[in-house]
């Protein structure tokens, strides 16, 4: 503690320091008017000096201990200890009065010199006290200077430890008489040792782990209490019945314990005073303590915050996972053991299938809960060794340490089976969720991370390809795949901006007279290396590298300018349909660039179809069922493609603005051969007819096809039978042409 004697009291008593060695009984005559005591003593503890000051206040006695009854011998063998040399301390001490009563004063261990050499005595080592009385304004000082050190302790950021024990060491240093210690209560209500510089480890260890409970000595039960608790006496009160022995072992008399209180409720830990004799506590101490409880809770809620913030740094905010850092941090000590041991390892990436409908259709809390279920459930498959993070969106990955090939497909399959019973969300029907996963395998598939990462991402994706749900090995044939993916994307985006891309068109009947109704664009690309790319192998690139939304814009404003250029031209051709694919919806402004589309060239919107698929069926994205209203209010027609052969459902059906289905080639095929597929069409067009929709037949390759077709009621169809899709010059000498 820093001296609070005055500069001048100081300087008096750095020239006593001086004198020390010589004549002190002359001194202390000379500075009898100080205000201030000042005791000479020696090694033994007994006065053999004093000056007025002291001997008009204090309680006459030999020796110092007499003066000061709450200073236990054996502090004052440590305070006058030789060895101390010139080292100063500061503490608060009662002193006896000759008055009788005890009064506060601060002393101040000053001083050491030579005793001068007495006739046949060995000159021993005298300690100089200087005395002070302690006034509130003194006390509010120490304290004030205390709360200052352990402040700027929790400010410098000190481990909580480590700021408790100096809170200890300051409050046993302005008070030798009180032993401290600061017990933290966990989670769980138990005790746990912070800080008890001056009690033995084999008490602190007696204590850690002990449950708070109504009588588990002074600091569990304020702890359970949620109040301060006074015993003066612990070997006759009942609450320390049962721990008695261990602290009467330590030498413990009393103890006053004062909980520790986390926002107003929660109690966080204790802090308590012992006294080595049966007594109450002094007013002093009473002061200090609702000082240190403030300060404890200053340092504990200071250490919350730091974990949150550790917390927040290593771990997943809304599942509790460890995050992508700590899943690094520990493959990046999991990789040279397994190295080491020759163990294999797996890595499992597992994604969430359509996630981003789920948040968008739902809103983000829900997607949330979604993220805690699947994490929960996931976890529950994994064994302890195991380390499962979240790497944000939904993306998910595990760790398995140990695991062979073989094993980490069935925790695989474990994963998937896991997530298969719907989920349960407060106010929302079950919810069905399922996931791919990609898994590489250490160390065939690759010995870092970026490697292990990379091939998991790859068999990842794999997965989705397979149709989603399901898990896949990284195979090395995977990176050629994706390099040619990589590859047929580069080369995509290249015709897109070369206007390298074609739209042909495919011819629209009725079935009854060959009458041409309109024609269906379909998209063209013919690359200089690869030759003709077929739709099917480019749109599907297209739609994973975010390129579709460009190319569909493309067509749309190539068929909407072939159109009206066929209707300037006279051409018999009334409609044309257009692919869009069902991320195009997602974009807010499509409603926006058909109507601008159709102004710009002069056409109807009803002369418009735009041909959707039964996956627009599944986006709950309020964004698409907005540009769908949209459309429809314009006048554009929807047509449902492939309809029969996905997702379905005659209640989306009911919801969706559609004008048209059309009837999958599958069903049409074996029309001729098949009853169940002329069942299935048949219940297709009832459907229509019931909805009042058009009904249009794909992939009609035969008469008897077509003959089959006007029988169950169809009116229009498209296939190879009436006309292939043309470029625009073979559709018009196509139309041309007598049929
Ligand atoms: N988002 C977009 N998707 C597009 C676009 N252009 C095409 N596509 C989609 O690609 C898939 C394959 O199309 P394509 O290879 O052009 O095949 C079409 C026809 O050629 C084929 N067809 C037509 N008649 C017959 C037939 O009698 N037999 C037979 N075996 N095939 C026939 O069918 C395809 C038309 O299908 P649909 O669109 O379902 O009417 C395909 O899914 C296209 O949708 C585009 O610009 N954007």
């Amino acid at each position: 503690m820093a001296c609070s004697l005055t500069r001048s009291e100081q300087a008096e008593v750095q020239t006593l320091t001086r004198l020390a060695s010589l004549d002190a009984q002359a001194l202390c005559a000379s500075l009898d008017h100080a205000f201030m005591g000042l005791v000479w003593v020696d090694g033994q503890g007994c006065i053999r000096h004093a000056n007025r000051f002291f001997l008009e206040r204090a309680v006459p006695a030999d020796r110092l201990a007499d003066c000061f009854p709450d200073i236990l011998d054996s502090c004052w063998q440590a305070l006058l200890d030789p060895s101390r040399g010139a080292q100063r301390e500061s503490f608060h001490a009662q002193l006896r009065l000759a008055a009788g009563g005890l009064a506060s004063y601060e002393l101040q261990v000053q001083a050491q010199g030579q005793e001068p050499a007495q006739a046949g005595a060995v000159p021993g080592v005298l300690t100089l006290l200087a005395l002070r009385p302690m006034d509130e304004r003194g006390e509010r000082e120490s304290v004030a200077i205390l709360q200052r050190q352990v402040l700027e302790a929790v400010a410098l950021g000190r481990p909580l430890p480590v700021v408790m024990d100096l809170l200890c060491r300051r409050v046993e240093s302005l008070a030798p008489d009180v032993i401290c210690s600061v017990l933290a209560v966990d989670a769980q209500g138990r005790l746990r040792p912070l800080a008890a510089p001056s009690l033995p480890s084999s008490y602190s260890n007696a204590l850690d782990g002990l449950p708070i409970g109504p009588a588990v000595g002074s600091c569990g039960t304020a702890a359970w209490r949620k109040q301060a608790v006074e015993v003066r006496d612990i070997a006759e009160d009942p609450l320390w019945a049962d721990y008695k022995g261990l602290a009467l072992s330590v030498g413990l008399g009393a103890c006053w314990s004062t909980p520790i209180l986390l926002d107003g409720t929660r109690v966080a830990a204790t802090f308590a005073l012992y006294y080595r004799e049966s007594r109450e506590v002094a007013p002093f101490h009473r002061r200090m303590v609702e000082a240190c409880a403030q300060l404890c809770s200053v340092a504990l809620k200071h250490d919350e915050h730091l974990r949150q913030i550790e917390r927040l740094a290593y771990f997943d905010g809304v599942t509790g996972l460890p995050n992508r850092s700590l899943f690094h941090d520990r493959l990046g000590q999991a990789l040279p053991v397994a190295m080491l041991s020759g163990s294999p390892a797996a890595l499992l990436l597992l994604d969430l299938d359509r996630f981003k409908t789920v948040n968008d259709s739902f809103g983000h809390a829900t997607g949330d809960e979604v993220l805690r279920q699947v994490a929960a459930r996931l976890q529950a498959c994994l064994r302890e060794a195991d380390t499962l993070a979240r790497f944000g969106g939904d993306e998910f990955v595990a760790w398995l340490p140990g695991c062979s090939g073989s094993q980490a497909m069935q925790v695989a399959d474990k994963l998937l089976a896991a997530l298969q019973p719907p989920l349960q969300l407060p106010n929302q029907a079950p919810l069905l969720i399922s996931a791919s996963i990609g898994i590489s395998c250490f160390p065939e598939d690759g010995q870092d991370p970026e490697l292990l990462f990379k091939n998991a991402d790859i068999a990842m994706y794999e997965a989705k390809r397979a149709g989603r749900n399901c898990a896949r090995f990284f195979l090395p044939a995977m990176n050629q795949a994706l390099d040619e993916r990589v590859a047929l994307e580069g080369a995509l985006r290249q015709a897109l901006s070369t206007q390298a891309l074609r739209l042909h068109y495919q011819p629209k009947l009725r079935l009854s007279d060959r009458a041409v109704v309109g024609a269906e664009a379909l998209l063209r690309w013919t690359d200089p290396q690869r030759g003709a790319v077929p739709p099917d192998k480019f749109i599907p690139v297209a739609e994973e590298c975010g390129l579709v939304n460009a190319l569909d814009a493309w067509v749309l404003e190539a068929a909407c300018e072939q159109l009206a250029r066929w209707r300037e031209q006279g051409v018999a051709i009334r409609a044309v349909s257009v692919n869009v694919s069902p991320t195009r919806f997602q974009q807010d402004d499509v409603a926006a660039h058909v109507a601008s589309l159709l102004a710009r060239h002069g056409l109807r919107p009803e002369q418009l179809t735009l041909e959707v698929t039964e996956r627009l069926l599944l986006d709950h994205d309020p964004r698409t069922a907005g540009q769908l209203a949209k459309l429809f209010a314009m006048g554009v027609r929807l047509s449902l493609d492939d309809f029969g052969t996905g997702y379905s459902s005659l209640s989306y059906l009911k919801r969706l603005p559609v004008s048209e289905l059309k009837l999958d080639r599958s069903f049409v095929r074996d029309l001729e051969t098949d009853a169940d597929d002329r069942a299935l069409a048949s219940a297709v067009l009832g459907i229509g007819r019931a909805l009042g929709l058009a009904v249009v037949a794909e992939g009609v390759e035969t008469e008897g096809q077509r003959q089959i077709l006007i029988e169950l009621g169809c009116e229009e169809a498209q296939g190879y039978c009436f006309g292939r899709p043309m470029p625009v010059a073979d559709l018009e000498a196509w139309l041309a042409a007598p049929r």
